[in-house]
């Protein structure tokens, strides 16, 4: 098993990986669950593959679980459904002192850790993440959230959860689409400052996706690493350093804007096509070489994410996906910072981008042929 420090001032925490969590998971919360009787948050999927799994090691250790199932995908981050958890919650008396546990992946996490961040002000979590995509990212930092009409993630808090427990044998159950999501938030710790991580996804990205166990472990430790570090060092995104880890969100948030949250664009592939856009935009700025810029689209495609716009089949023009990037919370006194890039592995913030300038860098993507 591999045990990664969060550190951050208040309260430092473990990401626990390694094979076999989620049957041990009674004993693994040992001294964090004060009560007999322990709320779990999971969707509908997460349930039918492990819920028996973790609620016999809960029994074991002589905890009864309080399911709460919701139905799995994006738009279980929303108003209503963080007014029937909180609500759900407060029936079953849940105090500061404890903890809920978020079992499955990024739409519950952020949707549990919200509901704790806001119950009485604030109680405790536990991340299960059952996902790539949550054990590499979202279970990890603290960024709770719900979706609303306007956007993205648009109503959250900072809520750092006490303990991260990401079982990699919850992958084997995770379906290959699901699986190639996540795997773009890998690839990002790469371009972000990790030329040498880049380079090891190209060799070794494919088979870690097949299954490949120790590959597995070394991606998602070495994920996990990446962002504690950046966390750490910038947990609440105020001096520029967390914001790296937004490299290919605000294309990509856009793009979930246009399809409407739904399972035509999961985040992970908008994410993907956001890097890719990123890398072709920085070239096109003439910071980074088309090469490079090509070698990013490259890498993606080849592992089976979509990495042309043009792929989507989306009616808009780009200034249509620019007006859904004025959301985005890097916004500042009117401008939009935008993480670009001077090479792979050389991510930085250009507070310079001229968004007049990126819609037709977008209409020129839409209508890029698709090779
Ligand atoms: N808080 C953060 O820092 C952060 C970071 C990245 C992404 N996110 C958010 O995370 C969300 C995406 O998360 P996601 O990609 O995990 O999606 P998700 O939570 O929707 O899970 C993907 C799908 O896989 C199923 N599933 C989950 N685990 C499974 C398993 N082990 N076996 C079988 N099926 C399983 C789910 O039911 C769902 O259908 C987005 O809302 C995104 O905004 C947040
Ligand atoms: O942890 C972070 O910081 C991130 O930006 C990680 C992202 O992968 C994640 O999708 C995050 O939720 C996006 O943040 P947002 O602030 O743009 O909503
Ligand atoms: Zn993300």
């Amino acid at each position: 098993m591999a045990v990664i420090r969060v550190d951050i001032a208040q309260r430092p925490y473990e990401v626990r990986v390694g094979q076999g969590l989620l049957a041990e998971i009674g004993a693994e919360c040992r001294g964090l669950l004060r009560k007999r009787a322990v709320p779990v948050i999971t969707d509908t999927n997460v349930h039918a593959a492990w819920g028996d799994i973790v609620e016999a090691s809960l029994r074991a250790h002589g905890h009864e679980v309080h399911w709460r199932i919701l139905p799995a995908g994006e738009q279980t981050k929303s108003w209503d459904e963080l007014a029937a958890t909180v609500n759900w919650l407060l029936a079953l008396e849940v105090e500061r002192g404890d903890h809920i546990l978020a079992l499955g992946g990024g739409v519950i996490g952020d949707l549990t850790g919200f509901c704790a961040a806001v119950l009485k002000r604030g109680c405790k979590f536990i991340q299960v993440p059952t996902t790539l995509l949550a054990q590499v990212d979202s279970s990890v930092g603290g960024k709770t959230a719900i979706n609303t009409p306007a956007g993205k993630n648009l109503v959250g808090a900072f809520h750092q959860p006490s303990l991260v427990l990401a079982d990699l044998a919850a992958l084997d159950t995770l379906p290959e689409r699901e699986r190639l999501a996540g795997y773009a938030e890998v690839v990002k710790y790469g371009l972000i400052d990790d030329a040498d991580f880049f380079a090891w996804c190209e060799a070794n990205g494919a088979a870690m996706l097949a299954g490949d166990g120790a590959l597995r472990e070394y991606a998602v430790a070495h994920s996990v690493a990446a962002k504690a570090r950046i966390v750490a060092e910038d947990e609440f995104e105020t001096t520029g350093k967390r914001a790296l880890l937004n490299l290919g969100h605000t294309f990509g948030h856009a793009l979930e804007a246009e399809t409407g949250f739904s399972s035509d664009l999961l985040h992970g592939e908008g994410v993907a096509l956001g890097m890719v856009l990123a890398a072709r935009y920085s070239a096109r700025l003439g910071h980074m070489s088309t090469a490079s810029a090509e070698r990013v689209a490259r890498h993606i495609a080849e592992v089976g994410l979509r990495a042309e716009i043009a792929e989507l089949g989306l009616t808009c023009d780009g200034a249509a996906l620019v007006r859904h990037m004025l959301h985005d919370k890097k916004m500042d006194a009117g401008t939009l910072p935008f993480l670009l890039m001077q090479g792979i592995g050389k991510t930085y913030l250009d507070k310079q981008v001229d968004l007049s300038d990126v819609a037709p860098f977008l209409d020129s993507e839409l209508a890029r042929p698709i090779k």
